[in-house]
């Protein structure tokens, strides 16, 4: 059966939305990026790539590039949005009158919005009740992606139908979609990995050992279930490619953004320095004092968000840290056992 061609438009165009692109193009639909400026546009069209977030990469002829949110979302059947989550109310209301009812719209962001803490689709709800909505959320590190190295992703929607048009259009021989109802888990586990990005890429600036990134990797995913479980998503999602698959990618690769400002953070830089020599997003800055917040309003144990919080926001020295994480009470290895099991 021949493949449905469609008009994809990319809202954002760093990383992320350029490794979209590329693949949809590739894929054969007309694709088009929206970005904010028209300098970063014509650069775009003239030097097929996107040279300062994903330079070397060249882009397939399919992708083109404007400033232009009209120009962006004409015919558009199937849209993605890729802005960071500070930026994404602000974006989806400029752009709001040019999106029809029924648009299919794929939030790609790993984040959460301050006021309510609003997941990206919660977002979309809202400003744009109109559209039908799902996330697409995965060990997914753009710069693997456009060097076309095997991942796999997951898209999150109670709507079938959309599930199963973004499979469609995004699959490829080095791309595999998985689908999943739980909208609200997956995204929550894109989000809440980048705390854990921060805190890993500091534990290998001090120089922990392989046992202990394991260690934290596997409680990270201990505490990040127990807070979705409080906020009625389903722990199992946490066991798929969008909770421990994300989170064990972004622990571990350098090529996470959040894990280098983590490792900066672990050499002594301060935050500003930090994030100001990345120049690009990680998330999990703003995260992490949300979760923080949210696990003490609603009471939840949250040992390594908490004290990432009290070390990043108020300067609590490293190893102090550590000691009191390795002295806290004793706990059970799993908490969570399937209906009928022993435990
Ligand atoms: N880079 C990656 O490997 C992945 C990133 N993501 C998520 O995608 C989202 C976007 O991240 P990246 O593309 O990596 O960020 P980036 O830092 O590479 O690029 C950010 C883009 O957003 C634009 N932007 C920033 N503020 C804006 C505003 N007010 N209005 C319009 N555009 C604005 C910038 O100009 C830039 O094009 C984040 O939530 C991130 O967690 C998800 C999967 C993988
Ligand atoms: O989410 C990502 C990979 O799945 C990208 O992580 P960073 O935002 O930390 O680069």
């Amino acid at each position: 059966m021949e493949q449905e061609r469609h008009n994809a438009t990319i809202l954002g165009g760093g990383s992320f939305g350029t490794a979209m692109a590329s693949i949809l193009a590739a894929n054969g639909h007309r694709v088009n990026i929206w970005v904010r400026d028209p300098e970063t546009a014509a650069a775009i069209n003239l030097d097929r790539e996107n040279s300062r977030y994903l330079p070397g990469a060249e882009l397939p002829a399919g992708v083109n590039a404007t400033d232009s949110l009209e120009e962006a979302l004409d015919q558009a059947s199937l849209v993605f949005v890729a802005i960071p989550s500070k930026a994404f109310m602000d974006v989806l209301r400029q752009a709001r009158e040019w999106v029809p009812a029924g648009t299919m719209v794929i939030s790609c962001t790993k984040g959460i919005y301050s006021e309510g803490f609003l997941l990206m689709s919660e977002v979309l709800q809202q400003e744009w009740p109109h559209a039908r909505i799902g996330a697409l959320s995965g060990p997914n590190l753009a710069k693997e992606i456009v060097e076309q190295k095997f991942s796999g992703t997951v898209v999150a929607s109670p709507d079938e139908e959309l599930c199963q048009v973004v499979q469609t259009a995004l699959s490829c021989d080095y791309f595999r979609v998985y689908d999943n109802p739980d909208i609200y888990g997956v995204e929550l586990g894109g989000a809440l990995k980048n705390i854990y990005a921060v805190a890993s890429g500091m534990a290998a600036a001090i120089g922990v050992g392989e046992n202990s990134r394991s260690f934290m990797i596997t409680r990270s995913l201990a505490e990040m279930s127990r807070f979705a479980v409080e906020l009625g998503a389903n722990p199992m999602t946490f066991l798929g490619l969008s909770g421990v698959g994300d989170l064990i990618a972004t622990c571990s690769s350098s090529l996470s953004r959040n894990y280098q400002v983590g490792f900066q953070l672990g050499q002594g830089k301060s935050l500003e320095e930090a994030v100001e020599s990345l120049g690009q997003t990680a998330e999990g800055i703003n995260t992490i004092k949300l979760v923080a917040d949210k696990a003490a309003e609603l009471d939840v144990y949250m040992p390594l968000a908490t004290a990432l919080y009290q070390i990043v926001y108020h300067g609590q020295p490293l190893e102090l840290v550590i000691q009191q994480l390795m002295s806290g009470e004793y706990k059970h290895d799993v908490e969570f056992q399937l209906a009928g099991a022993s435990a």
